[in-house]
């Protein structure tokens, strides 16, 4: 059974001149224990997509589609109930703890506040839980009585990684949370979280530009682009052997790690993703394309099945996924590039879309149950839930 699923579920961010569909159906599901990560490139919709599962964007964003958690729909939940879950069924380690932390409270009380808030210790079980948690982090003891400041970055995203853990959550969200730290913080922040979500059996939305380490890090992975998720599959096959050319691309652009071949010539990703208030027509990435034919500026493929028999769930939203679009194409001679359609997209020639008995698309879009909670940023977004119900 999901922990979580999310069902066609859109972000509409409402400004000036006019809509920006920062997220755009996106389905996708979570197993209890499962590690996803979630890719793509700065504007791609990652973060939006967190904050929804959260209901903590702002108010100019309306949030559509389903967001199930353990059988609640997380859109339609009062505002009580959805601070209950927050805190104690999920949480979330922001990018850059120094945003998460109160600046002039000391550590300790930051990590107990949950929970208290929830009742879930009196003051005296609080302490000891909280010197627990800084244990677990590899913090020792008596950093309960520092202030954020007091700290190195590294060890303050320690702290929000305490904070998340406090109500033994379910889920846990980690949007970019190494990208303010140094490499070999870096290395250590994340085998933390490796370690702490492995022996907690806790489930994980990992988000990150960064393919290799998601790769690392997640069972599954889906790639994001404008919004959309253009491909999902188990994290090897997705990073070693991406059925959409833009994964292929995001996976060269950051080499494995002890590669010194790749690291030395990481392809990167020519252009720039589209605007998504004026998004190209058909598959949003044809401009940038290597592997794109004609049918692709008017084509705008759903996800479809493209992995491995066996291997799980792999689904991608290329035409070259799909042998029936394709063979009309080429039919009606509409060239692929140089560059090699199969190469890229299709780097296996067993695998994939051209097989027959694969299921149809439906059929893997989970219905499920889920898990959220955040561990920062609360108390805005709680004012922001209290003005939309009052208003
Ligand atoms: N509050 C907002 N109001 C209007 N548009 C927004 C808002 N927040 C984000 N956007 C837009 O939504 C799109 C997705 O942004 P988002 O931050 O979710 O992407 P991202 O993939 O997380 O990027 P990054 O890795 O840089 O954080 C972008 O085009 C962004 O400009």
């Amino acid at each position: 059974m999901n922990l979580l699923s999310l069902e066609d579920v859109s972000v509409t961010y409402t400004i000036a001149s006019g809509e920006v569909p920062a997220v755009r159906d996106v389905s996708l599901t979570l197993d209890p224990g499962e590690a996803l990560g979630i890719a793509g490139e700065s504007g791609s919709g990652k973060s939006t997509l967190a904050m929804a599962l959260l209901r903590l964007l702002p108010r100019d964003a309306r949030v559509e589609g389903r967001i199930v958690l353990d059988g609640e729909d997380i859109l339609a939940m009062k505002w009580g109930r959805l601070r209950a879950v927050r805190w104690a069924e999920a949480s979330i380690v922001f990018q850059g703890a120094q945003h998460g932390l109160n600046p002039v409270r000391r550590i300790g009380e930051q990590i107990a506040e949950p929970l208290l808030v929830h009742g879930l210790a009196q003051p005296a079980q609080a302490r000891t839980r909280v010197a627990e948690l800084l244990e677990q982090v590899g913090l020792p003891a008596w950093r309960s009585r520092s202030y954020p400041h007091e700290l190195s970055g590294g060890q303050r995203q320690r702290v929000m990684i305490a904070m998340a853990l406090a109500c033994s959550p379910r889920l846990i969200i980690a949007d970019e949370p190494t990208t303010a730290l140094d490499v070999m913080v870096q290395a250590q922040v994340l085998s933390l979280i490796k370690d702490l979500i492995a022996s907690h059996g806790i489930s994980l939305i990992m988000i990150s530009h960064d393919l290799s380490v998601l790769a690392d890090m997640c069972d599954r992975l889906a790639v994001m682009y404008a919004g959309r998720v253009v491909e999902n599959g188990p994290s090897h096959e997705v990073f070693h052997a991406a059925r959409h050319p833009y994964s292929g691309a995001l996976a060269a652009a950051f080499p494995t790690v002890g590669d010194p071949v790749s690291r030395m010539a990481p392809k990167g990703l020519g252009g720039d993703p589209p605007d998504p208030m004026d998004l190209p027509s058909g598959c949003s990435f044809h401009p940038r394309c290597p592997v794109a034919l004609d049918l692709c500026s008017s084509l705008d493929v759903e996800l479809w099945p493209a992995g491995r028999e066996g291997e799980g769930p792999h689904t991608a939203a290329c035409v070259h996924v799909r042998p029936d679009l394709k063979a009309g194409a080429d039919e009606l001679g509409s060239p692929a590039t140089e560059t090699g359609a199969d190469e890229l997209a299709s780097p296996d020639a067993e695998t994939g879309g051209d097989d027959p008995a694969a299921p149809s698309p439906d059929s893997e879009r989970g219905q499920g149950r889920g898990e959220v909670v955040a561990a920062a940023s609360l108390e805005t977004a709680a004012r922001d839930e209290r003005a939309k119900e009052t208003s």
